[in-house]
């Protein structure tokens, strides 16, 4: 039986999260990295493996399918993904889900209009510098999701969801992660993320770590 394939660049949030997932999982799959830097998606040929030519994506056989948590649900289904990452027990799973769901609009999104806008975008020349105004806006509308990630996710708990690492953690790592590359420092405000992003590294290494070789990189 062949091999799922698994597209993805490592500097791509939702890859790194789920290539981390796959690492700890012990999962066997055709590796097929995509250089989002060389617009490596925007080619018909890319086009044919995902519609949207976004990653991470991956081909079973004959099917296709793209979007990191529908990616990982199937996975997880099909028996490749360890069942702490993604439980198998209805609520605990469902918890996970809940996380999984709410970050989509609510750290996805400001964290990585943040990094685009203020580091990716002006770094590759596409964009000018923000100005102080409108950084501000960016770090606010940012942070004013952080904070519910400190004060509500967060809030007795080790981990996002309960008190072991599970794929919801990854995920949110990986969004947190990708804004130090525009040097911002999340424990300048918010202690506690700082601990839970250190217990993640902690409970997902080497593969944290590998993970985000690029991004640690790019943070210098
Ligand atoms: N909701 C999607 C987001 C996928 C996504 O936005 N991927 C970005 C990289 S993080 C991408 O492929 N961008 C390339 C492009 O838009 O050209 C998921 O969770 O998989």
């Amino acid at each position: 039986m062949s091999k799922v394939k698994y597209f993805y660049d490592l500097m791509s949030q939702p890859s790194r999260a789920l290539w981390i997932a796959l690492q700890m999982s012990k999962t066997s799959y055709e590796d097929c990295p995509v250089a989002l830097r060389k617009l490596e998606n925007r080619s018909e040929k890319f086009k044919k493996i995902n519609r949207f030519q976004k990653v991470p994506c991956i081909v079973d056989g004959d099917f296709h399918l793209g979007e990191s948590v529908a990616i990982l649900r199937y996975l997880s289904d099909k028996g490749h993904i360890d069942g702490q990452l993604y439980p198998k027990d209805l609520q605990s799973r469902a918890q996970v889900d809940e996380f999984l769901e709410w970050q989509h609009l609510n750290l996805r999104l400001p964290c990585s209009t943040y990094f685009l806008k203020v580091g990716l975008y002006p770094m590759m020349g596409l964009a000018e510098v923000p100005t102080v105004e409108k950084l501000t806006e960016l770090q606010n509308e940012m942070e004013n999701n952080l904070k519910l990630v400190e004060n509500v996710w967060l809030k007795h708990k080790d981990f996002l969801t309960g008190n072991k690492l599970t794929a919801a953690d990854l995920f949110g790592a990986c969004e947190i992660e990708q804004t130090k590359i525009c040097k911002y420092n999340v424990s300048d405000k918010f202690p506690k993320i700082s601990d839970w992003l250190s217990k993640v590294r902690q409970e997902s290494n080497p593969f944290y770590d590998s993970g985000h070789k690029f991004v640690n990189k790019l943070a210098k």
